[in-house]
């Protein structure tokens, strides 16, 4: 089957948190319409720029674009930007049943609210590894009331302007920001339907599936449903072991279906959740209501909301991440070796009185000519042919303080992969620019699945810890989490032609440098899309 969408993409005012502020919707919506295909399904979808004064472009994160790479809506990376009134044809294949999202890929534009959730269902037929009566879906978020413009500016001016912490949370577009802290210019109307919070009925006694998907711009999550357990049975678009536990906690980029049953106390209400953690809060608490029919949707539970965990509790985190594996029966084992390794070493850091991020020193920045296009037209001398660092300096490099030396470089420069080769990554963190601080950053590979084979706490060593890797059942993602003052370890075969990005799924990290690209295989593709092109050196093409 073949799914035609059309999508009109603008700015409007909304007031999703009761603050009314542009956002970008589609065809009227923030969060967009939720793509819902079975596996094996082509999605078409007809994006229309409308957002007359910004370029756009939209990436479809988890599918990993078999064939399609010119699909993958990176901008820079795999397409030119889509200029006001164009429109772009997006076509690919959900070829794999599960969760995933889509979201802006320019600028800081999720943020503002281009974004949205993808379901890839099973043939009818089927059978999952689990059975429900029900579900319902949750696309969280963060929110502020700063335009992308002026967020984007503040990050790359030299008088550097920090997002800060978000104004609200977000759940299905909806929160609540308190008017009072608005100033006398500002829009915000406590009463307004658009800022009722989301409600989700369940009726007595059965079982839901619920789907979640931070596309958060900065803050990691921690979700709890009052009262309820959450069995954890997919995670990006795989299989787990089930898990339960009390809350989730869920990294930017990442998608979740857990399991609950309807079997509290049916005569109230019960809290959604939403708290933020790794960073030290400073948003109030995003809820929700979890309806027992035929109580008021809308009915306040007589109870204070969900603290969550505390905020800077790592181990809670790191263990939960540890915990999550493959479902025994759908477990794909990893190579058991790799050809290459390569350790990406994440530092803030000083460039001309710029801040940054960096990988073993080097801030990427985008080129002006795609790569895919780029490299398949034989255009290589528009960016960087200096190999990018396959480490950094293991002996010396301090990752528990301070840099001595905060300078880095910027660059285009990007990692050639033997086509079909095992390549591990290690994603190793290390203290920002301030003492005593080390932030999770969760990082999201685009057109593959990666198996997680280990995380650690400290600094990786690649003698001793390759030894404990999980080569048994590791968990397949696209997004996974590196936490303070750790390291992730990632496998991978770099068997799907194209060009992808793979980079922190912060918003403003990747903006400022967080990120790196690998190529593989564009020799095999055929002849490119030519609406991919028409920006830098592909306009002659
Ligand atoms: O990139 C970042 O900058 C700020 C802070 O380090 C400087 O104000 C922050 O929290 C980030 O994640």
């Amino acid at each position: 089957r073949v799914h035609h969408l059309k999508w009109d993409v603008k700015y409007e005012y909304k007031s999703p948190d009761c603050f009314s502020k542009l956002s970008i919707t589609i065809n009227g919506l923030s969060p967009g319409p939720t793509i819902t295909a079975t596996r094996g399904d082509t999605v078409v979808v007809e994006v229309f720029n409308g957002l007359l004064t910004e370029n756009t472009a939209i990436h479809w994160h988890g599918i990993r674009q078999l064939g399609t790479p010119w699909s993958d809506g990176t901008e820079g990376v795999t397409q030119c930007p889509i200029q006001p009134g164009e429109t772009f044809v997006y076509r690919f294949v959900v070829d794999r049943e599960g969760t995933y999202m889509y979201h802006a890929h320019y600028g800081m534009q999720r943020s503002a609210g281009l974004h949205g959730m993808i379901r890839v269902l099973v043939p009818e037929g089927t059978r999952e590894p689990f059975t429900y009566d029900g579900e319902r879906t949750l696309v969280i978020n963060d929110w502020w009331h700063k335009s992308t413009f002026e967020q984007a500016t503040g990050l790359a001016s030299s008088k550097f302007t920090w997002i800060g912490e978000p104004q609200s949370l977000l759940i299905n577009g909806r929160g609540r920001y308190n008017c009072s802290m608005a100033g006398p210019m500002d829009v915000c109307n406590t009463t307004s339907p658009e800022c009722s919070p989301a409600s989700f009925v369940l009726v007595p006694g059965k079982t839901y599936r619920l789907r979640i998907a931070s596309v958060a711009s900065l803050s990691a999550f921690n979700l709890e449903l009052e009262g309820h357990n959450l069995t954890i049975v997919e995670a990006d678009g795989h299989y787990v072991r089930p898990v339960v536990v009390k809350n989730l906690n869920v990294y930017s980029g990442e998608t979740y279906s857990v399991i609950i049953k309807a079997d509290q106390d049916p005569s109230r209400n019960y809290w959604v959740g939403l708290n933020v953690v790794s960073r030290k809060p400073g948003t109030q608490t995003g809820t929700a209501i979890l309806n027992y029919y035929p109580n008021h949707p809308l009915a306040r539970p007589p109870t204070a909301p969900p603290a969550g965990p505390m905020w800077n509790d790592v181990e809670y985190r790191f263990n939960q991440s540890r915990s999550i594996v493959s479902h025994p029966e759908y477990v794909e084992p990893p190579p058991r070796t790799s050809d290459r390794l390569i350790i990406l070493l994440n530092t803030q850091n000083k460039i001309d009185g710029y801040t940054k991020w960096a990988v073993n020193n080097v801030s990427f920045t985008l080129p002006l000519t795609p790569y895919l296009v780029a490299i398949k037209q034989g255009l290589r001398h528009v960016f960087s042919q200096k190999p990018a660092p396959e480490t950094y300096d293991l002996k010396t490099y301090d990752i528990h303080n301070v840099s001595h030396n905060p300078n880095a470089t910027t660059s285009n420069s990007i990692y050639r992969m033997d086509f079909g080769s095992t390549v591990d990554v290690v994603l190793q963190n290390a203290n920002t620019l301030n003492p005593n601080n080390s932030e999770t950053h969760p990082w999201h590979l685009h057109g593959h699945d990666f198996w997680v084979m280990g995380y650690g706490m400290g600094k990786f060593d690649p003698e001793v810890d390759p030894k404990s890797y999980n080569l048994v059942d590791p968990i397949q993602k696209n997004t996974v989490a590196v936490h303070p003052y750790g390291w992730t370890a990632l496998r991978f075969v770099a068997n799907n032609p194209g060009v992808w990005a793979f980079h922190c799924h912060v918003e403003a990290h990747f903006f400022m440098g967080m990120g790196v690209v690998f190529e593989e295989g564009v020799e095999k593709l055929g002849k490119l899309p030519t609406s991919i092109m028409g920006c830098g050196e592909s306009k002659h093409r």
